[in-house]
This record gives structure tokens, sequence and C-alpha cells, in this order.
């Protein structure tokens, strides 16, 4: 990963002709919430998606942690390409699933360790999230606990998440999904220019920058982004005017 630049210019107006776009999806197309599921989705965001692509000739992909039945259920109106679960699992892109074994076996120690301990679980296709925010006095512990799971589930990695430790696919991060994105069409060849607000978005942002393009990142803290954007609306406003440009 490159070195942070604390970035803090906005980013450029979009080239129709020339950018690939990568969006992330919690804390950058949509505000963080107390819980996963009390997200609120801006009216009319899946269909501002499918506008923006058709602009881009397609190069539009989100990019994400979540399961990807939840993004497609968020983003309804949407139809365009997506990579979930952090890189393990995508639609519309002729990938198959990352799918280790032992999944219901790491789900189930999962779900007993946050009803132990008053966490909130979150079941995910290809993995879960610990979920402390209401106890962020548990975040070393839960640490803990996800680390323990990796030996006994080596298929699994930890993905650190904002007030969550999650357990995903091996092998799988959003830089890779960037990689991999690059080689098929109609992102091959453009700019990528990728937005995102977490440290599970640093590779992805890294990776924009050293393949010509740039990254957007949402939100304060360092970051290898060349640009920045105070929060989601920020990002919906920017995205709203490239769509009116280009
Ligand atoms: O890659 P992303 O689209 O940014 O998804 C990352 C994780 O986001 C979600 O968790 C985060 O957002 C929740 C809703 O705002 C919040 O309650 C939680 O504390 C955050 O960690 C989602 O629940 C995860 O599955 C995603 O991996």
């Amino acid at each position: 990963m490159s070195e942070p630049t604390g970035a803090e210019d906005a980013p450029p107006a979009l080239n129709a002709a020339q950018d690939a776009l990568f969006l992330d999806f919690d804390g950058c197309l949509v505000e963080i919430a107390p819980r996963p599921d009390a997200i609120i989705i801006p009216k009319e965001l899946g269909k501002t998606l499918t506008r923006l692509s058709e602009r881009l000739g397609g190069a539009l992909a989100i990019v994400s942690g979540r399961s990807l039945p939840e993004l497609e259920t968020y983003l309804a109106g949407f139809d365009g390409p997506m990579v979930g679960s952090h890189g393990a699992e995508s639609r519309g892109l002729g990938q198959e699933a990352v799918r280790p074994e032992g999944l219901a076996d790491l789900q189930q120690a999962m779900e007993d360790f946050c009803a132990e301990n008053g966490l909130l679980y979150e079941p995910k296709s290809l993995g879960g999230g610990l979920h402390y925010r209401a106890k962020p006095e548990l975040q070393l512990l839960t640490e803990r606990f996800a680390a323990e799971l990796t030996t006994r589930f080596p298929g699994f990695e930890v993905q650190l998440a904002k007030m969550a430790v999650e357990l995903r696919p091996g092998g799988v991060s959003k830089d890779r999904a960037l990689e991999m994105l690059s080689h098929i069409a109609p992102f091959t060849g453009r700019r990528p220019v990728y937005a995102g607000d977490d440290v599970t978005d640093e590779p992805a942002l890294a990776w924009a920058e050293a393949h010509g393009g740039f990254g957007v990142k949402v939100g304060d803290g360092a970051t290898a982004a060349s640009h920045r954007l105070a929060a989601p609306a920020q990002v919906r406003t920017w995205l709203a005017a490239a769509l009116e440009d280009c």
C-alpha cells in the first residue's frame, strides 16, 4: 500500500469516456447506522447508479463487504456488476464465489459468542460480522476471538471494519477485486476511480492511485487516496454532478 497522502482535495469531475468507477457501499453511498439493518437508502439510489453506469459505458461497479443478496436488495434498480463479501462473491462478472469449508460451524461459533457477550451477530453469505458498536469495551475480546476462529477455520481471515470484526474467506480483498475487474470489459483500459471510507477500502484506494487513476477517501483518517469527500451525502452530490456533466 502506498504512503498516506492526507488527501484534502475534492475529486475532479468524472470523464465518461475514460473512467471506470468503483464504489464502496456502507459509509460511502449510505451513511453509517447503529446496526447493519438500520441504514437508510436514499430514494432512487439504484436508478441513479444505473443512469451513471450508462454514461460510463457500463464501467461502474459496486465493491462492498456486504453479502451480495443484501446489496442486490438495497440497490434494487441497479443491474450492473457488484462485488460482495469483500471480494468473495460477485454478480455479472462470471466469477465463482469463494466458499471455504466450515462456514456453518464458523457462523454458529460467531452467533454463540455474540449471544454470550451481548454483541450483534451479522450472518453473511460467506462469513459473518461481530458488531461491538453497542459495547466498544469488548473490542479486544472480539478481535481475540476472531483471531482464534481463524486457527479453527483456516479458510477464513479476519477483516476489521468500523466497530466490527468480520470473518471472510481468505485470499480475497477489494484491491484484488479491482485487479480482476480491470481485465473485464468494459473496465479494461479505463482510468480506475475508487471511492470508499474504511480500512477495508484502503487497498483499493491505493490500487486506483497506483494504476493511473485516483482514490476518493470518504470521511476522516489517513489514506492512500489523493482526494477526499466528507461524507456519503457529498459522494451522492458528486455522482449527481457527474450525471449532469458527463
Ligand atoms: O464495504 P462496505 O460496503 O463499506 O461494507 C463494510 C461493512 O459495512 C457494514 O458494517 C458497517 O456499517 C453498518 C451500517 O452502517 C454499521 O452498523 C457497522 O458498525 C459497520 O461496521 C456491514 O454490516 C458489513 O457487512 C460490511 O462488511
